[in-house]
């Protein structure tokens, strides 16, 4: 008989961040500061003889958007756990595009896989597992740690078990994406991390109003600004929105009023909402 079973984890929007690259992928990950999000990955786990991923991803009214079949960084992570399983997972985002869905896909894989196959994983075993395989396929640095809880996160320590401090603001929060960044190309690069080192900002911000200002001060030092994102950060600035770029992905992110409109000259604006809690178990079905 099928057995299956669901998790969810949120995704995580970076503003600014820093390599810290360890000896291991326990000790490799980032600094930084970002927005857990409400909006992350389904992840459905059946028992099967072989294993399967299938990444979907859905409009908001449930219409699917996209199939495709494999996921490296989750079929990495059960060849370590040693099952087979068929895996789909479900977002409605779209994936490469700084809304850190690799890591909410592992959180919510892994933690699905735990309670499928009764392996006693408990939340900083998961969490391990998943930012190991998010380094050590380049996806990722700091979204595995952000994923752990909800808020507003800075982390100032690198890795899940690093220190880290949330704060839970009641704003809403739109983006606007114009397409991925591949992570990968950006964190791999010597040259690029050096500059993004140089650009990191000192300290945790302590309101919403703060994190914009270092975010923004950082996305205009770093270099990775495209030319379309450049034109929605001005015209934010112009009508007073505070506003920084998705770090990594071709986009912007906003809070408050006014941010709907002006990113409605650019593209639609997909509305966001600050997450309250980490990755989770939803339900085990026979
Ligand atoms: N929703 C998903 N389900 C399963 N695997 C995913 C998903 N999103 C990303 N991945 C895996 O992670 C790989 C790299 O994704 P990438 O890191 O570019 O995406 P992201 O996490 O959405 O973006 P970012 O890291 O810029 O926030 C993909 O090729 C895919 O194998
Ligand atoms: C590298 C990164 C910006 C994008 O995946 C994120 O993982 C982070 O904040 O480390």
């Amino acid at each position: 008989m099928v057995r299956t079973a669901v998790a969810f984890s949120p995704g995580h929007i970076s503003g600014y961040f820093m390599k810290v690259a360890g000896e291991s992928p326990a000790t490799t990950g980032s600094l930084g500061a970002g927005i857990v999000i409400e909006e992350g990955v389904v992840a459905s786990v059946s028992t099967s003889d072989v294993t399967e991923v299938v990444v979907g991803r859905n409009d908001e009214k449930g219409t699917v958007l996209s199939e495709t079949a494999g996921s490296p960084p989750v079929e990495y992570a059960l060849e370590r756990l040693g099952v087979n399983a068929r895996v789909e997972t479900r977002c409605s985002l779209p994936i490469g595009a700084g809304f850190g869905l690799s890591a909410a896909a592992l959180l919510a894989s892994i933690t699905a896989v735990d309670a499928l196959f009764d392996l006693g994983m408990d939340r900083r075993e998961i969490a391990a597992l998943a930012h190991e395989a998010e380094v050590v396929h380049s996806t990722g640095l700091g979204d595995v740690a952000a994923c752990q809880g909800g808020g507003i996160v800075c982390r100032t320590t690198p890795g899940p078990e690093g220190e880290i401090r949330r704060f839970y603001p009641e704003e809403a929060i739109w983006a606007v994406s114009f397409g991925p960044l591949p992570t990968p190309e950006v964190i791999g690069s010597q040259a690029q991390i050096e500059r993004i080192a140089a650009a990191f900002p000192e300290g945790c911000p302590s309101d919403l109003p703060e994190f914009f200002r270092l975010s923004r001060a950082f996305a205009g030092r770093s270099g990775l600004v495209p030319p379309e994102v450049g034109a929605v950060l001005a015209a934010c600035d112009a009508a007073g929105v505070r506003a920084s770029m998705t770090m990594l992905g071709r986009g912007a992110f906003a809070a408050g009023d006014g941010a709907e409109e002006v990113f409605s000259r650019f593209a639609p604006p997909i509305p966001l909402h600050i997450a309250r809690e980490g990755f989770r178990l939803l339900e085990v079905r026979a």
